[in-house]
């Protein structure tokens, strides 16, 4: 059984729905299908909650009724039979009727995570109807039944291993599954999700869990490419990568695949790949255990990076500075993306403000603490890139006249990353496509 994901830009218009029905319909292997809501609408969705807890419900109103149009018109293009527009209409009026009660009841957290679990829902309900006009036999699947995260939040996968393999069991005659990516149940039983980004994470929790064949993530390019395709002209896609690499890659910013998906698959060993709905012969990427080939493969960004630095003479000859520090990042629960020390000062970088103020103002004990906002993360990922002089020397000459702030070298086999300000990040990645890459 293998899963196969597809993302909002691959659900986004009506014909590329059919495209998707036609990609998934042709291959003879039983699967799971896991789709995001349509592109836009969690975006919207995520607009409604912020104007409820704004207490603006005019303007929350207003987008609930641009979403239903915009629903109105996919169901038109989507289905050509009379009584299949019907039925799509009744399913998706159920959920503009839950948005519409919610102005009228006071707003939550929980109530929230509720909203946002509206895309997915309807999508996967427009496929299944699809599906059942073009005769196609499927189940859908609710992921509410067996998607789980845990106290921490974390995915429980022993929970969605056992709960799965249930429901499974049960249609053990179904070759084809449709459920929704990103949505799933907290501790508490309430609605929740997997975070923004989130369906790729369905898709790799469902292959780990199901020991798929295979998890393809289905978008709008054929793969990951060298560089961002949205920041320079000429980019080429990349054949093979290690989980590792990946993992790094989409860490570091690159936005086709969420960085949280590599794990599940690769703890069980299924490769994952990545293809292109409008173009399915494409061969795309692979991501496998066995590395392959040796030089720098490819190069994101991540913006929105926040550099600290710690200066304290204090930090002299002493042990137990680094976890004091530390613990402050972990009490607010802050991941720490990029760190460099020298004998009196520290400097490290965060993704969130959302604690900053409480964050400096522990700090400030330890030293004099400096912030730079506005700062990216440029990370270059290929097999072995730091043991390679010759690719070290070409990286060097290629950034030499970018003002870097940070670098961290040796961190990983796989990645040299420099921190710059944002205002260098495009030019940061044009460069390097023509002197490391030699792609103009
Ligand atoms: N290195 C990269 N390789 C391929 N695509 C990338 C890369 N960096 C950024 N992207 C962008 O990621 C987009 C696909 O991701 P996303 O929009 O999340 O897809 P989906 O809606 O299918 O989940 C592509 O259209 C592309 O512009
Ligand atoms: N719809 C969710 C989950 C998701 O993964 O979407 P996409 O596959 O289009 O990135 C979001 O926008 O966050």
């Amino acid at each position: 059984m293998k899963v196969m994901k597809f993302g909002g830009t691959s659900v986004g218009q009506p014909d590329r729905m059919h495209q998707v029905a036609a990609t998934v319909t042709e291959q003879k292997e039983p699967k799971i299908v896991v789709l995001s809501a349509l592109s836009g609408t969690t975006n919207a969705l995520v607009s409604i909650s912020d104007a409820l807890s704004a207490g603006d419900k005019p303007a929350a109103k207003k987008i609930i009724d641009g979403l239903d149009k915009h629903y109105q018109t996919f169901i038109k293009g989507l289905l050509k039979d009379a009584d299949y527009q019907q039925k799509a209409k009744a399913a998706i009026a159920e959920h503009f009727e839950f948005l519409n009660i919610i102005l009228k009841i006071s707003f939550s957290d929980a109530l929230n995570k509720d909203i946002l679990a509206q895309g997915e829902l309807m999508s996967t309900k427009l496929f299944a109807i699809y599906l059942e006009e073009q005769g196609v036999p499927h189940l859908w699947l609710p992921a509410l039944e067996f998607m789980r995260i845990d106290a921490n939040e974390e995915p429980d996968l022993k929970a969605i291993k056992t709960d799965l393999s249930k429901i499974l069991k049960k249609h053990s005659k179904v070759d084809l599954f449709v459920t929704q990516g990103y949505i799933c149940k907290n501790i508490r039983g309430e609605v929740d999700n997997l975070k923004r980004g989130g369906s790729d994470y369905t898709a790799s929790l469902i292959a780990s869990a199901i020991k798929a064949s295979v998890c393809e993530i289905w978008t709008d390019i054929d793969g990951m490419h060298n560089n961002d395709p949205r920041i320079v002209k000429k980019t080429r896609p990349i054949e093979v990568l290690s989980f590792e690499e990946a993992a790094e890659l989409a860490y570091f910013g690159a936005k086709i695949l969420h960085p949280t998906c590599i794990w599940p698959a690769q703890q069980a060993h299924v490769p994952v790949k990545l293809l292109n709905t409008m173009a399915p012969k494409a061969k795309g990427t692979t991501i496998q255990d066995n590395e392959d080939g040796i030089g720098a493969k490819a190069v994101a960004a991540k913006d929105g990076i926040i550099a600290i630095k710690i200066k304290s003479s204090r930090m002299l000859l002493a042990y137990g500075f680094l976890r004091k520090v530390f613990e402050v990042f972990e009490k607010y629960r802050t991941p720490i993306d990029m760190i460099t020390t020298s004998e009196v000062a520290v400097s490290l970088t965060i993704d969130s403000d959302q604690h900053l103020k409480a964050i400096v103002k522990e700090l400030e004990p330890f030293g004099t603490v400096s912030i730079d906002k506005d700062q990216a993360i440029v990370s270059i990922v290929g097999n072995a890139i730091v043991e390679e002089k010759a690719v070290l020397l070409n990286i060097f000459e290629t950034i030499n006249h970018i003002p870097v702030r940070m670098i961290s070298y040796g961190g990983s086999r796989h990645n040299i990353s420099f921190l710059v300000p944002a205002s260098s990040k495009n030019e940061m990645l044009q460069v390097i496509n023509k002197g490391v890459f030699g792609l103009d």
